[in-house]
């Protein structure tokens, strides 16, 4: 069946096209978003949700996505996805870090230079017929010190272009790296020294707990008298009504947003004051970064959809879309790993460790963990994939570890799986041949080859003769066909292991009568 995806926002409609062009079924809906229940109650019928900023996925919506895979923001923003209650269901947040950037850093640079003429007000009085030249007395940028709060992708486009208008750039970014700085010919600075030394300050920081409110009624006091303030990055960097109090109180002297607390802002604290720019969330909104965002959104959707590749995820490792055929059979070994590990575990799991050696550590290796985790999570706890697996294990206080190290013995890829317990310490290694099938080679330091198939018996023994025939004879008269037939054991008599490949799941009677065998200490029906 196709997969089907709905787009929930005003998006340009060449991802449409791009969805119906790679054999995607698409709804193309673009009110919708903003009504949180309306969509709440159409997303269960689809896989993909490609939004922007006016679409709510909230937790409600999230739990009503019962096949939802991936949700594509063209855009960059993901603060309205609640992003844990997607990553815990197996979703895949994605955006499009780049798309819009250049767009957004000249609708800041378009602000300021609005705000120092204040060109809207001079607009609105000239063709309303005032001319009233004495009234508009405006500043120059060239020679004055812009303060750049963010200095990432955004601000640092916008730290460029103001180098062009020949403003000094300061920059407060913990961030930005000093290397960085000079190369962009920014100076790094402290969030005071910025507010003591900017003519104007602009805003490029994700909203987050320590970007709430930096400019607060206490930052703002700190800031020079007649600065002026842009903010193109989010609602919420700035506390709206001490920002009207300073600039009622003529210690701003004017303030150009593109976002606000509260969206659609119907009506603000800032909305009316003498030289307030405003605009309606119009940062991105051009043709090219419209058209950018639509389409690499729709293809980074398409592709992870029907190749499994992933980019730009904010709660998954990337797997590029040439990598993804090449991992595929390290992701089931991984998987395979963990399930085995899984079906045997039976008390609280206190870390996980995994090595990777030779080719497969030179590959993906955080993705390739993520698939073991989720392999060795899904017997305990069912609806786990490679997205929600390590944010689950994190919560549940699971220690992982990664080591990648070259390749070492016969085998030219190697994965191990350790699981530590309260009670003990398990593992179970594993290969991929060149034949791009998986095969377990190494479970708790005993060797052997076996490949895993749907229906396993795991036996636990002591290795004394006689004891192959008769759990083969068992299973005879229980009419149960052996696909395969593995064999391990520590040292001569000593610790054994039979992992049988059997065509249909076993009777708990035939489990039993297996248990009860001479030398057997354990036996568990594994299924793949
Ligand atoms: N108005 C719009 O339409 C529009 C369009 C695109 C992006 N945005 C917003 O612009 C913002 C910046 O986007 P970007 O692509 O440049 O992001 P980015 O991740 O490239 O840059 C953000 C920068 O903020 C810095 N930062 C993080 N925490 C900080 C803190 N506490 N103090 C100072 N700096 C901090 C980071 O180090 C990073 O360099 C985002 O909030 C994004 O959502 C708005
Ligand atoms: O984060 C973003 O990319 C911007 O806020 C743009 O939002 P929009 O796509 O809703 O215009």
């Amino acid at each position: 069946m196709a997969p089907r995806v709905l787009i929930s926002d005003k998006l340009s409609t060449a991802a449409v096209q791009i969805f119906r062009d790679r054999g995607i079924e698409v709804d193309y809906e673009p009110e919708l978003g903003a009504d949180k229940q309306a969509l709440a109650e159409r997303i269960g019928a689809y896989d993909g949700l490609a939004i922007r900023s006016a679409s709510k996925v909230t937790e409600k919506v999230i739990a009503a996505a019962d096949r939802l895979k991936v949700i594509g923001r063209a855009g960059i923003g993901v603060d309205n996805v609640d992003i844990p209650a997607a990553t815990r269901k197996g979703i895949i947040v994605m955006n499009t870090p780049f798309g819009n950037s250049i767009t957004t850093a000249e609708h800041a640079i378009s602000l300021m230079l609005s705000l120092a003429r204040q060109i809207p007000a001079a607009d609105a009085s000239t063709q309303a017929g005032k001319w009233e030249k004495n009234r508009f007395m405006g500043v120059e940028v060239t020679g004055k010190t812009l303060g750049v709060i963010g200095c990432g992708n955004i601000g640092s486009i916008v730290a460029d272009r103001a180098q062009g208008l020949r403003m000094k750039v300061i920059a407060f970014d913990p961030f930005l790296a000093p290397e960085r700085a000079m190369e962009l010919g920014v100076e790094k600075v402290e969030l005071d020294e910025l507010l003591a030394r900017s003519d104007f300050i602009t805003l490029h920081t994700p909203l987050t707990d320590k970007t709430r409110n930096i400019l607060s009624a206490e930052t703002l006091k700190k800031t020079r008298r007649g600065v002026r303030i842009i903010n193109c990055a989010r609602g919420g960097l700035v506390d709206e009504v001490a920002l009207r109090e300073a600039i009622l109180s003529g210690h701003v002297a004017g303030a150009a947003f593109d976002v606000f607390s509260v969206e659609p802002a119907t009506e603000n604290p800032l909305f009316g004051l003498p030289n307030v720019v405003c605009t309606p969330h119009l940062g991105a909104s051009t043709t090219e970064a419209q058209e950018n965002v639509a389409l690499q959104v729709a293809e980074q959707m398409a592709d992870y959809l029907l190749t499994g590749a992933v980019t730009n995820a904010v709660n998954m490792p990337s797997i590029s879309a040439e990598e993804a055929p090449r991992m595929r059979p390290f992701v089931t070994l991984a998987e395979q790993l963990g399930s085995f590990a899984g079906q045997l575990t039976e008390t609280a799991i206190e870390a996980i460790r995994l090595e990777f050696a030779g080719d497969v550590a030179e590959m993906n290796t955080r993705a390739l963990t993520a698939a073991a985790v989720a392999g060795l999570l899904r017997p305990l706890l069912q609806d786990v994939n490679m997205v929600s697996a390590p944010a689950i294990a994190r919560e549940r206080g699971i220690a992982i570890e990664e080591v990648r190290r070259e390749q070492q013995g016969a085998y030219e890829n190697y994965i191990r799986l350790t699981v530590k317990t309260e009670r003990q310490e398990r593992s179970v290694a594993g290969t991929v041949f060149s034949d791009g099938r998986p095969r377990l080679i190494q479970i708790k330091g005993i060797n052997m080859e076996a490949e895993l198939g749907p229906h396993m018996l795991y036996v636990t023994n002591e290795d004394k003769p006689g004891f192959i025939g008769a759990l083969g004879m068992t299973l005879g008269q229980a009419n149960v066909n052996i696909a395969t037939f593995n064999l391990g054991r520590q040292t001569r008599g000593g610790d054994a292991i039979a992992l049988v490949e059997i065509d249909e799941p076993l009777s708990e009677a035939v489990l039993e009568q297996v248990r009860r065998l001479p030398h057997v200490k354990q036996a568990k029906p594994l299924a793949f």
